[in-house]
């Protein structure tokens, strides 16, 4: 087991969203390099040894000031799933939560909050190639989600002053996976055992930007600590990604394919299939109050499976001395080991 290193006192953060997928990742990271870490989330996962657990609701101020008291640095990592799909649950968490977060970071103290924001507030679902952070903001997101994510990226950017001693800095991942991941694999994997990862959409050879987990962690503690009021990254939002895009169709496979899956291998028209993605959209918007079904082939996703979406992180290497730590393939090859319950036939 590695020996973990004692804290200094200017070390002490608190992780928002420390219980969830990136933000566990992102605790174990910080102890490893000495931190002192206090954890605020809606529930707990397992224990860890050294860490202060805070319960609470992010859109509660008074519940959070007792995780943020003598730290210096907060990371905010906390959303609900995007596939909750609860609008009023979006707006409340991500939007005015994020406010609250501000206010209760300023009532504190805090000198540095590093939000973790998403790619995909530019993306409209049409290709993006090697996009930079100049990209505009989406005007159509493609969920409402992503929606939210943008006016809180703004919020939190928007909030950086040099004068109040409180600075700020966004990172923007795209499609995170490694162990421990609730999301992308489970999903697969599901949409797999129910025999419908059989089709690939288009001709396969879209690139997008997959990203370990590790080096989202990276990204974060890099911009946590280049972050001072002389730094050129106060205010900005920064792409973390692989810097290995891939296509999308070849990651799937190759993920259920180590789990003992059939790679899918039937194309069909990228037009055709979001077309009939919308068609079940709107017939299952126009039956709710009838029956209640949830489409497997949304707009969304199709729009993620079928098109180029992957974005430059040359921004974070100049200015946060931003290299992944972990290739795609040893990422891929620790995930798929990391799911044994998850393999074919299991
Ligand atoms: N997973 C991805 O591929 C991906 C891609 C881009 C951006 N992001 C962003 O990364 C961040 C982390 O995502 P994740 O994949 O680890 O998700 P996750 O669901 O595993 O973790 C989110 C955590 O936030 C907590 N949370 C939710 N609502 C809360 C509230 N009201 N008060 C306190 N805590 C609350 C949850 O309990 C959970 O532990 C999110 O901001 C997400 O938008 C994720
Ligand atoms: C239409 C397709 C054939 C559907 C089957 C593939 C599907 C299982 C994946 C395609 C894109 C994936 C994805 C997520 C989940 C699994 C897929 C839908 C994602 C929604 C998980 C949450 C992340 O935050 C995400 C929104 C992100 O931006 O990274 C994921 C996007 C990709």
């Amino acid at each position: 087991m590695a020996t973990r290193i004692r804290p200094q006192s200017n070390k002490r953060c608190a992780v928002i969203g420390g219980s969830g997928f990136l933000g566990r990742h992102l605790v174990e990271k910080l102890l490893d390099r000495g931190y002192s870490v206090s954890v605020f989330d809606i529930r707990q996962s397992s224990e860890l040894p050294g860490v202060s657990f805070h319960q609470g609701d992010l859109c509660d101020q008074q519940a959070l000031l007792p995780a943020l008291k003598d730290v210096s640095l907060v990371f905010h990592c906390a959303s609900p799933a995007p596939a909750s799909d609860d609008r009023a649950l979006f707006e409340r968490v991500n939007i005015q939560g994020t406010q609250t977060v501000l206010r209760a970071c300023m009532e504190a103290g805090v000198q540095k909050l590093v939000l973790t924001s998403s790619a995909s507030v530019v993306f409209e679902g049409t290709d993006i190639k090697n996009g930079r952070e100049d990209l505009p903001y989406a005007k159509k997101p493609i969920d409402y989600y992503t929606q939210t994510k943008i006016v809180q990226e703004k919020l939190v950017l928007e909030a950086c002053d040099k004068q109040k001693g409180f600075l700020t800095v966004a990172i923007r991942p795209h499609g995170i996976f490694g162990p421990g991941d609730p999301q992308l694999v489970p999903i697969l994997v599901d949409t797999a055992r129910r025999g419908k990862m059989k089709v690939i959409i288009g001709d396969g050879s879209n690139l997008v930007d997959f990203t370990f987990v590790e080096n989202v962690v990276h990204g974060h503690i890099l911009a946590a600590e280049r972050l001072r009021p002389d730094s050129p990254i106060c205010g900005k939002p920064y792409h973390i990604t692989n810097d290995e895009p891939v296509r999308f169709w070849d990651f799937m496979s190759e993920v259920l394919v180590g789990l003992g899956y059939a790679a899918p291998r039937y194309h069909l028209p990228y037009a055709l299939v979001y077309g009939l993605a919308l068609l079940l959209w709107l017939l299952s918007l126009i039956l709710r109050p009838l029956i209640s079904f949830k489409p497997t082939f949304t707009p969304m996703r199709v729009a993620l499976a079928g098109t180029h979406h992957y974005y430059s992180c040359e921004r974070a290497k100049e200015d946060l001395g931003y290299k992944p730590v972990v290739s795609l393939k040893e990422g891929i090859e620790r995930t798929v080991k990391s799911y044994p319950h998850l393999r074919h036939g299991a």
